[in-house]
């Protein structure tokens, strides 16, 4: 660990000594939120740490060792106890059911990709959560996310995280600046997870080589089909695969099974060339297919825009701008037109492959570097 590094560690901007700081921690019982307790703890600041207990781990949708379950609640009061400041659980099993869980059904069967970090982060931790840190009388919430908050002159902005595989830009983009004003992530300045362990091993954290949680933390394995079918049984009922030109190619068993752009696992084989989904049509229970140029697009409809920029959104009539279609991409270049306070065409200078509703547009300056928000894809 080199001093640099330390010393860009050791404050939160505040101009009072870190004993007279109080820090709530947002604590999943996971190696980062860990870490950045243990961190703030050492550096002297008031730390009480909260972990939310999201599903019940007995439940049918959680897994063993799942995030914001039984053995990770257990994790995080060790942690605390350890390192001797106060931890408290809070039971939020049905905000959650109601605020993410269920959407992300329902947004499955009206045939979108849906993202629930997203809406967890903005309708459970960056709300209740850091309403209940302002109650207990925190100066600040931090958290472990990979993302870096600057001081502008405009107030808090939002930028990619240091360690690029890391960046959690795409599933924040919904943070608000009053919410940004609070937060406070000591992580993105870090140049690798190896970097986040070994503070963890320097502190001696009991979860110090505790496996990364899985993507969706409710889902386990990955298998969100099984999830949305235990949600919602009977609701993914099968139903024709067809063809962008109009033939019915053989049958599926449910559109939730399926997403724009995918190619396997669609079973309609014996034809010559390769198919993708291209759209999916939830009234009709249809899997739309098509060759791969009817993929590419080049107007994202995107709406529920939330704008972290300095200059009002609608003030003009067009940004240049580069956009995240998918966390897993890298930023490209485009045109913001907006339509209205919180809704706008984006453009691409070059067309991308499988946009898919229900996934997020999120917006980066030019260099691609500083968040300035972003919306939520749609058909149009
Ligand atoms: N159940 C929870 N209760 C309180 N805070 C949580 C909970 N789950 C996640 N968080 C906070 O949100 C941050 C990002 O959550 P995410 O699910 O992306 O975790 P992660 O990257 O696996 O981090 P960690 O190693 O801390 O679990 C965590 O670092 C933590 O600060």
């Amino acid at each position: 660990m080199t001093l640099e590094l330390d010393s860009r560690l050791n404050s939160l901007g505040f101009a009072k000594p870190p004993a007279e700081t109080r820090v709530v921690v947002a604590m999943s019982g996971g190696v980062d939120s860990s870490v950045v307790a243990a961190l703030l703890a050492d550096e002297g600041y008031d730390v009480v740490g909260v972990t939310l207990q999201l599903y019940d781990h007995g439940a049918a949708l959680a897994k063993k060792g799942a995030c914001c379950a039984g053995a990770d609640i257990h994790d995080a009061r060790r942690v605390a106890e350890e390192r001797g400041f106060p931890h408290y659980v809070l039971d939020y099993e049905n905000v959650f059911r109601d605020a993410v869980i269920d959407e992300f059904a329902d947004s499955y069967l009206a045939g979108a990709t849906p993202i629930p970090c997203v809406r967890c982060n903005e309708r459970v931790k960056f709300k209740d959560l850091l309403a209940t840190a302002r109650d207990l009388d925190a100066d600040c919430m931090a958290t472990g996310h990979y993302i870096q908050r600057h001081a502008g002159p405009q107030g808090a902005e939002l930028h990619r995280a240091v360690d690029a595989a890391r960046d959690q830009s795409y599933f924040l983009f919904s943070t608000t600046r009053e919410q940004l004003e609070f937060l406070r992530f000591p992580l993105g300045h870090l140049h690798s997870k190896a970097e986040t362990r070994a503070l963890a091993h320097r502190y001696g954290l009991i979860v110090a080589d505790k496996p990364d949680s899985q993507d969706i933390c409710f889902v386990p394995n990955g298998d969100y089909a099984s999830v949305i079918k235990k949600l919602r049984p009977g609701a993914a009922d099968p139903g024709e695969i067809v063809h962008a030109d109009g033939r019915v190619l053989g049958t599926h068993e449910g559109i939730i099974h399926y997403t724009v752009g995918q190619r396997r696992g669609l079973g309609i084989g014996g034809l010559s060339d390769p198919l993708y989904v291209v759209r999916l049509d939830a009234e009709k229970r249809q899997v739309i297919v098509g060759p791969r140029e009817l993929l590419a697009t080049r107007a994202v409809p995107v709406r529920e825009i939330n704008w972290l920029g300095d200059a009002p959104f609608a003030s003009r009539a067009e940004w240049p701008l580069s956009v995240k279609l998918r966390s897993t991409r890298p930023p490209t270049e485009a045109v913001l037109r907006p339509v209205s306070e919180t809704e706008a065409t984006v453009e691409l200078l070059s067309p991308e492959e499988g946009v898919s509703p229900g996934q997020a547009c999120v917006f980066y300056d030019p260099d691609g570097s500083r968040v300035y928000g972003g919306g939520w894809i749609w058909r149009g």
